[in-house]
């Protein structure tokens, strides 16, 4: 059996990953390989319930320590019941965000230190890492221009515009430090050079 391979993205809001995940799927599904393709919050029953009461609601529903606590809950649920058991068959998992975007929008955007993040992931999630995490990096104006176009925003989308500029400096400085795990894609391109581009990171790992 080649071993589940556990591959995440990240980025602000109308990026793109939902999009590349999707397209990611179809290619390495073509490939013969089980794909699981998730997301965070959410990707389990306790852990979409979660993602309920953090999406909904007012936003000062929440305050920073309770929103990092309920993001930790929900991956402790959807680590433990979706992803380490998709790995250990074999399967390649696709997650739309994880603990980086804890890292970026509780840490960069609500000032929780890095080091309490990492606890409380150590503990919730005994420390699980992608082995692959791509930064799908747009404009400001760009990413601004594709959601007005999809529409609808949720508690935590909704959120001003210096704060999506404090959370994108937090990403490329996650990725600056991280590079083995790290790899940062110009999204502003197409979706079908974008998932090129991703793709082309991948063939490695491909049986
Ligand atoms: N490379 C691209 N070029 C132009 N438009 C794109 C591209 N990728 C995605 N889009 C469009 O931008 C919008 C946002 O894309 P998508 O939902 O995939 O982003 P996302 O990063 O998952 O957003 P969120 O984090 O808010 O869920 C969609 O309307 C999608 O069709
Ligand atoms: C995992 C995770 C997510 N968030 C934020 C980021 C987004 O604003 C929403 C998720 O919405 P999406 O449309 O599904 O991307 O939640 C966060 O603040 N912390 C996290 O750990």
């Amino acid at each position: 059996m080649t071993p589940g391979r556990f591959v995440t993205l990240e980025g602000g809001e109308g990026v793109g990953k939902s999009t590349q995940i999707r397209a990611l799927a179809a290619a390495l599904e073509a490939r013969g390989l089980e794909i699981v393709a998730t997301r965070e919050p959410g990707g389990s029953t306790g852990a979409e319930a979660i993602r309920t009461l953090l999406m909904e609601g007012s936003d000062d529903r929440w305050n920073a320590r309770s929103e990092a606590l309920l993001f930790a809950a929900a991956r402790a649920d959807h680590v433990a019941r979706t992803i380490r058991p998709a790995l250990a068959r074999g399967a390649w998992v696709l997650c739309d965000r994880f603990v980086d975007s804890s890292r970026a929008y509780q840490g960069g955007g609500g000032g929780i230190t890095d080091a309490d993040l990492l606890a409380l992931h150590g503990f919730g999630s005994e420390g699980l890492l992608p082995d692959r995490t791509f930064l799908l990096t747009v404009s400001l104006d760009e990413a601004a221009r594709r959601l007005a176009e999809r529409g609808g925003s949720d508690r935590m989308g909704s959120k001003p515009r210096d704060y999506q500029a404090r959370l994108a400096a937090r990403f490329a400085e996650m990725a600056g430090a991280e590079s083995g795990r790290w790899r940062i894609v110009d999204a502003d391109k197409s979706a079908e050079e974008v998932t090129a581009a991703i793709f082309a990171e991948l063939v490695e790992w491909l049986p």
